[in-house]
């Protein structure tokens, strides 16, 4: 093997009340050609030409994993393009965590099962809402307990989506900060029926009912929202355009809207006026996660 091409998609984690355990793989991507070369070098666009290779993120996770198998990586050019924005609420850091793994594996000769790549993935990340969908596809109903994660992919989603993308970053880490450290027995009673009433209606194709229930979160959005430019316009606009329900994605800025198969590009040209610095975008579901070839 001297070279491979690694693709994983982005991803949109909570979709209103399932906060970090909840996540969608959607059809943008991380694409890596890995080759391999007397030294390491990166060419990528959110690293600075002449910056130590030992600083890329996704080295440092490929490192990370090679040194817990005991393994040293032989040095490899790495070329990066990616659809997946920074910093937006789209999973790029979990593209880029399960990417690095797959380096390790591959040039490790790791061997590493899905479930070992999600449990490494998911100890770095602390949750596995969007590790688990890039890795894996579709639409992951996952939790992490005891160091263990479990998981379920629903794959059959009759929906698309709209993401209205600003131009301004938002850390997850900021975005954390905001969040209550506990929440009152009834509230979190409340905000864990709305999300089970979210998956249910998902897995039983209402998508009426799922929209309305996603927008009803108490976990997260009501402390987020005024982080996030445009959300209550959005919510409003989306939903007088035919969406089912509107929220942020993952730690936000970015939101997202579900819609009716077919009716993104409607809802596309709506907001062209409305948000003009805004990038908005239709997606859809990515079904396969990760994907690994040797060229
Ligand atoms: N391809 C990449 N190469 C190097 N570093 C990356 C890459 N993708 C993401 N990162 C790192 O991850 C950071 C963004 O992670 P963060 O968790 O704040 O946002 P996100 O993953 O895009 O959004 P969210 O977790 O809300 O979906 C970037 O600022 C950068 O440090
Ligand atoms: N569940 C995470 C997703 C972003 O990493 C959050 O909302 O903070």
């Amino acid at each position: 093997m001297t070279s491979f091409m690694i693709r994983v998609p982005a991803s949109s984690a909570n979709i209103g009340p399932g906060f970090d355990s909840l996540g969608l793989a959607v059809n943008l991507y991380l694409t890596l050609e890995v080759t391999k070369q007397d030294k390491w070098e990166f060419i990528s666009p959110s690293f600075a030409p002449g910056t130590p290779f030992e600083e890329h993120f996704i080295y440092k996770i490929a490192k990370q994993v090679a040194d817990q198998h005991g393994k040293t990586l032989s040095p490899c050019l790495v070329k990066e393009t990616t659809s997946v924005p920074l910093a937006r609420g789209l999973g790029s850091s979990a593209a880029a965590i399960i990417a690095g793994i797959e380096i390790a594996d591959q040039l490790g000769e790791l061997k590493l099962t899905s479930e070992e790549k999600l449990g490494y993935a998911t100890a770095i990340e602390g949750h596995p809402d969007n590790v688990a969908p890039a890795l894996l596809g579709g639409l992951i109903v996952s939790t992490y307990v005891d160091n263990e994660v479990d998981w379920l992919k629903i794959s059959d989603l009759d929906l698309e989506l709209v993401a209205y993308i600003p131009k301004v970053e938002l850390k997850t880490e900021a975005a954390r900060n905001v969040l209550p450290e506990q929440y009152l027995n009834h509230d979190a009673a409340l905000a864990s029926g709305i999300s089970n009433l979210t998956i249910a209606a998902l897995l039983q194709g209402n998508y009426g009912l799922a929209g309305k229930m996603m927008e009803k979160d108490l976990f997260h959005e009501p402390y987020r929202k005024s982080l996030i430019p445009n959300y209550d316009l959005i919510k409003r606009q989306a939903k007088e355009h035919g969406a089912y329900g509107s929220v942020i994605s993952g730690a936000g800025p970015t939101m997202v809207s579900f819609v009716p198969n077919g009716k993104s590009e409607h809802l596309v040209q709506q907001f062209k006026d409305v948000l003009p610095d805004y990038q908005v975008i239709p997606l859809k579901m990515d079904a396969d996660g990760l994907k690994v070839e040797q060229i």
